[in-house]
């Protein structure tokens, strides 16, 4: 039932692979009890699961591109749904990846009260992605996906940053904790 998150509060977390999204999100869910959904999680998940569609999915996010935009929106859909009865509001980390995906999410779900925009340095976010790869076991984590993903966030992701701004609800946020 898409009614039961029709009001929802929604925030979008944004910025660059490696700046610390999900690091962030966990201190706010700690302080305010929101819910967080990480779409990259949820496409792990997917491709963990073993199904057909996960094994595309895993073949898509090891080149360091995006998955189709029908696909993650569902996802994040469904995981909105499934907690509506407890969730205070939600932190969609990792999305919007591009200002289409904005747009497509907003018709199907609802606008954003928020971006909350995670801030660092490539050369930062290279050095923790690294550092992550060694224990991580992500497909993704590794020097060539990496380049990949980051060319990607500054042509595709930025732009969505620019988009929101316009609207007045991007508020940024340093990716440092130390
Ligand atoms: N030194 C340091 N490391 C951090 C900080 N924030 C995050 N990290 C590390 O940097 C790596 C990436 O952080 P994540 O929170 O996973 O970043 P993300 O933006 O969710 O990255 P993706 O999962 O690739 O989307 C992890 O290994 C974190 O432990 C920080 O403030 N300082
Ligand atoms: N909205 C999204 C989120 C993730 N993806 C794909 C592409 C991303 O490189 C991978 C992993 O996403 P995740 O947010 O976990 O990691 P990065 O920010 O890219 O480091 O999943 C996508 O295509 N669309
Ligand atoms: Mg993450």
């Amino acid at each position: 039932m898409a009614d039961k998150i029709k009001d929802a509060k929604i925030v979008f977390v944004v910025g660059g692979p490696g700046s610390g999204k999900g690091t962030q999100c966990e201190k706010i869910v700690a302080k305010y009890g929101y819910t967080h959904l990480s779409s990259g999680d949820l496409l792990r998940a997917e491709v963990a699961s073993g199904s057909e569609r996960g094994k595309q999915l895993q073949a898509i996010m090891q080149k360091g591109e995006l998955v189709p935009l029908d696909t993650v929106l569902d996802m994040i859909k469904d995981a909105m749904i499934a907690k509506a009865d407890v969730s205070k509001g939600y932190l969609i980390d990792g999305y919007p990846r591009e200002v289409k995906q904005g747009e497509e999410f907003e018709k199907k779900i609802g606008a954003p009260a928020l971006l909350l925009y995670v801030d660092a340095k490539a050369e930062t976010m290279v050095q923790r992605l690294m550092k992550r790869g060694e224990t991580s076991g992500r497909a993704d984590d590794n020097e060539e996906t990496i380049k990949k993903r980051l060319d990607l966030y500054y042509k595709a992701t930025e732009p969505v940053i620019a988009y929101y701004e316009k609207r007045g609800i991007v508020r940024k946020v340093s990716g440092n904790t130390d």
